[in-house]
């Protein structure tokens, strides 16, 4: 089939060169100019395992990318993959989907057969059918159900894991209004599922699709949420957290995954989306107590984790060693990195703060220009009065004698990451 990706940013990118790889032509639409370009060379604009090869294996082939929308003209099908940033107040920002949408629908005044439109963003309830359809229908002439259709695919890929995460889905959402809407997408993903062994595929509607992306992402933000409230309770008791956590896991029912305890979650998705959904339950008037409670708890990770360094070292005028500056290991990815508040907690009292990761120092340096970096742990804590652990990069663990060079060797662990050994103060969150 032919189908149009507008928008070649970690989703865009990522399927459009797993639909290639699964005999589809694919063609990217980016305003972006040098990432249509990279895109062209056969590079992929953004870091993922797996991406560059499929990208230099379709590229100029069955993978192309263009600035023109007029290239969705000879194409069956269209994804939105733009971005849904937050509004200050958490309300779902569409601006960057409704410019897309006119662009988009312009395009299809001038194409005579009919088109569908999925929805790939993460975007709030019956916006697809009621901001994103008005917009295709003024801008393109055409007419819903006759000759444009609606469709909404959400995304579950993790960074870090996209490539494997989108060809090996633990299920496929295809929401859609009509049956030719239904039967198209069912087309385009056929030669996945069948590719990734007959995951389920779930066909629902419009709205129900675009809700299923936020009842997945709050369920396992509040699913780490939850974990961090047992923890907590469990350092107050002087007990060992995780093996309360793994046990429990062991439960069909709760499963171990995202049970991981620490100083909470960040990413580009998790703190958006449940803002997001919070903000439009409120507009229908209901207030989402459990949602509210998870991004409660998730704030107050960063200053428990604080309070536990007050424990041992005043931060006014230490030098304190911040490990870890990515929302999550394997990424140099800092969107809503926990790193960020703790950081700005150290600045706010007065501590000399110096930061080490190891794949995100560039994107963090953005953010914080005035703090000092290091380009190794070691270096970090050479001379630090204390270091605070906020992501759980696998190096981690591995630090040992590193610690000998510390001023203080006063480590507060966030993640659980560190192995405890003789000659540190060994404090862990959870
Ligand atoms: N990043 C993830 O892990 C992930 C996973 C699942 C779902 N999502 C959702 O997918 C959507 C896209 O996220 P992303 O992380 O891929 O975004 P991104 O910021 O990485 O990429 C967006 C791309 O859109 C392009 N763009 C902006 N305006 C445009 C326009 N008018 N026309 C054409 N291109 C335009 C940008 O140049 C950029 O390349 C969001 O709704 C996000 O919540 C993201
Ligand atoms: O047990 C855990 C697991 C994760 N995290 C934290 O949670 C955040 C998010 O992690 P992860 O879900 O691995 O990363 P993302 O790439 O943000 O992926 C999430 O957000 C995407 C965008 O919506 C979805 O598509 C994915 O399904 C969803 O997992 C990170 O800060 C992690 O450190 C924990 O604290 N404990």
């Amino acid at each position: 089939m032919q189908l149009s990706i507008v928008g070649s940013g970690y989703v865009g990118t990522t399927i459009a060169a797993c639909f290639a790889e699964v005999g589809h032509d694919v063609v990217n639409v980016d305003i972006d100019e040098e990432t249509v370009a990279t895109l062209n060379d056969g590079d992929a604009p953004i870091h993922e395992p797996g991406l560059d090869d499929l990208v230099a294996e379709h590229a100029g082939d069955r993978l192309r990318a263009t600035t023109d929308y007029a290239a969705v003209r000879d194409t069956d099908v269209t994804f939105l993959a733009l971005p849904t940033p937050s509004e200050d107040d958490g309300h779902i920002d569409l601006s960057i989907m409704k410019a897309g949408a006119r662009s988009l629908g312009a395009t299809l005044a001038e194409k005579d057969e009919p088109h569908l439109v999925v929805t790939k963003s993460t975007v709030v309830p019956t916006t697809t059918e009621e901001v994103i359809a008005p917009i295709l229908e003024e801008e393109s002439g055409k007419t819903l159900g006759e000759d444009l259709d609606i469709g909404m695919n959400p995304e579950f890929l993790r960074e870090g894991s996209a490539v494997e995460d989108f060809l090996s889905p633990d299920k496929v959402v295809l929401g859609s209004e009509t049956e030719r809407a239904a039967g198209t997408l069912r087309a385009v993903f056929d030669p996945l599922v069948a590719r990734a062994e007959d995951p389920p595929v779930v066909e629902t509607g419009v709205a129900e699709a675009e809700m299923i992306k936020y009842a997945n992402n709050g369920f396992l933000a509040a699913k780490i949420s939850l974990a961090n409230d047992i923890a907590n309770i469990c350092k107050e008791y002087d007990i060992d957290s995780e093996e309360v956590l793994s046990a429990i896991g062991l439960d069909h029912r709760i499963g171990s995954a995202f049970l991981g305890a620490g100083v909470g979650w960040g990413g580009s998705c998790f703190p958006k989306d449940v803002a997001a959904i919070i903000a439009a339950a409120r507009d229908v008037g209901y207030d989402p107590a459990m949602l509210e409670a998870a991004v409660e708890v998730n704030d107050r990770q960063p200053v428990r984790l604080l309070g536990r360094l007050r424990e041992h070292v005043d931060p006014d005028g230490a030098r304190v060693a911040v490990l870890g500056l990515a929302f999550k290991p394997g990424t140099d990815d800092v969107r809503n990195s926990r790193a960020i508040p703790l950081v700005e907690a150290l600045l706010d009292a007065n501590a000399d703060v110096v930061g080490y990761d190891p794949v995100a120092t560039e994107n963090f340096r953005d953010e914080f220009p005035d703090i000092e970096y290091a380009d190794s742990a070691g270096e970090a804590l050479d001379g630090a009065d204390a270091a605070l652990v906020v992501t759980d990069w696998p190096e981690f663990a591995d630090l040992d004698t590193e610690f000998d060079a510390m001023a203080t060797p006063v480590v507060v662990d966030g993640r659980r990451i560190v192995t405890r050994r003789d000659g540190i103060v060994y404090e862990s969150l959870v």
